[in-house]
């Protein structure tokens, strides 16, 4: 029995804009998302800013009643059975509140423990085991005002999973995190797979998605638009090329051109420092560089290069449409 299942899942907002006349508009978040999770797998929901990761988690945990379509966690439906489903589900979401910042990291597990019902008697080898798991001993002591996000954010692991859930779903949990706290997060919840644990990771990061996830699905405008292992998406469009090239003050209507030369997937352009770089994925044997480079004409541009396709691109290529 796989251990999460959608099928489906709709959810509908219905906002009121205007101060003086107040008209109604009509968000579809997420528009009919399915897929499966199998005991033990780490499944990551890969998208950008907006595209139903959160919607679809509440689906799940019971926060919010999909507006059609059906799911459950471990056989049990998330709208029939809430009590089951939560008793049995843990949740993180990523940002640093919920947390008692004048108490110890100890104690707020100890506080939340009393508070989800975990026996006296186990409670103390629970919290022991869980502080290993997040890196946090010897640190348990300190004060979680004194903690940097990343220990916060592991605390908040230890606190999700103190009724020993057997589904964990973490929400963006690297979120605002420095790129040393966000590895020991990867670890942490590589740390989960380990013990058995199935988990239901979002994420903007596609190295973290590529390090951590046995299957990804990425999701775009409230819909699945590709679904497999790392290897697999990276397989869209390794038949291709990368062209990088580096620009000083590229506007959008070149960018734009660019999508336009016959042969070009996708063009986005990454600030790194001081440059932005131009992105271009490239169909195998097209040559696009002179007709790229022509639609740069009015931007200085820096170094030309190319190289092997990342899940990067794969991701970019499948958010911005080229294999919608
Ligand atoms: N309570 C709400 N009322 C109205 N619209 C909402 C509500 N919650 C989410 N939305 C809208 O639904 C869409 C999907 O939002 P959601 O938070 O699920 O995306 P996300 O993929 O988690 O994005 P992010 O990475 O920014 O967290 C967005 O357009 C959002 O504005």
């Amino acid at each position: 029995m796989a251990a999460v299942v959608a099928r489906d899942l709709c959810r509908t907002f219905t906002t009121r804009q205007g101060a003086l006349r107040r008209t109604a508009k009509t968000v579809e978040a997420v528009k009919g998302v399915s897929f499966e999770i199998a005991p033990g797998e780490l499944f990551g929901l890969l998208g950008p800013n907006g595209a139903g990761k959160t919607t679809t988690i509440k689906m799940l945990i019971t926060l919010l009643i999909p507006t059609s379509g059906t799911a459950s966690v471990l056989g049990r439906d998330v709208v029939e059975d809430v009590r089951e489903v939560r008793r049995r589900i843990g949740y993180v979401f990523g940002g640093d509140r919920g947390l008692y910042e004048r108490l110890s990291g100890l104690d707020n597990l100890r506080y939340f423990s009393e508070l989800y019902g975990v026996s006296p008697r186990e409670q103390k080898a629970r919290v022991g085991e869980l502080l290993e798991l997040v890196g946090l001993t010897g640190r348990e002591g300190e004060k979680v005002e004194g903690y940097s996000r990343g220990m916060r954010q592991r605390l908040h692991i230890a606190r999700g999973l103190l009724h020993d859930p057997d589904v964990i779903f973490l929400d963006e949990p690297s979120i605002g995190i420095d790129p040393v706290g966000a590895r020991e997060l990867r670890a942490t919840v590589a740390g989960l797979r380990e013990r058995g644990k199935t988990v239901l990771l979002t994420t903007h990061y596609m190295f973290e998605a590529d390090e951590l996830c046995d299957r990804i699905a990425v999701i775009r405008s409230g819909e699945i638009v590709a679904e497999g292992t790392p290897g697999a998406l990276k397989g869209l469009v390794s038949a291709g090329r990368v062209m990088e090239v580096e620009t000083y003050g590229v506007v959008q209507d070149e960018v734009a051109d660019v999508r336009e030369v016959s042969g070009v997937r996708a063009a986005v352009v990454e600030e790194r420092g001081p440059v932005q770089v131009l992105v271009v994925s490239v169909e195998p044997g097209a040559e696009v560089t002179q007709q790229v480079l022509k639609c740069l004409d009015g931007t200085r541009v820096g170094r030309v290069s190319h190289r092997e396709p990342t899940l990067e691109d794969a991701y970019v290529e499948l958010v911005t449409g080229a294999h919608a």
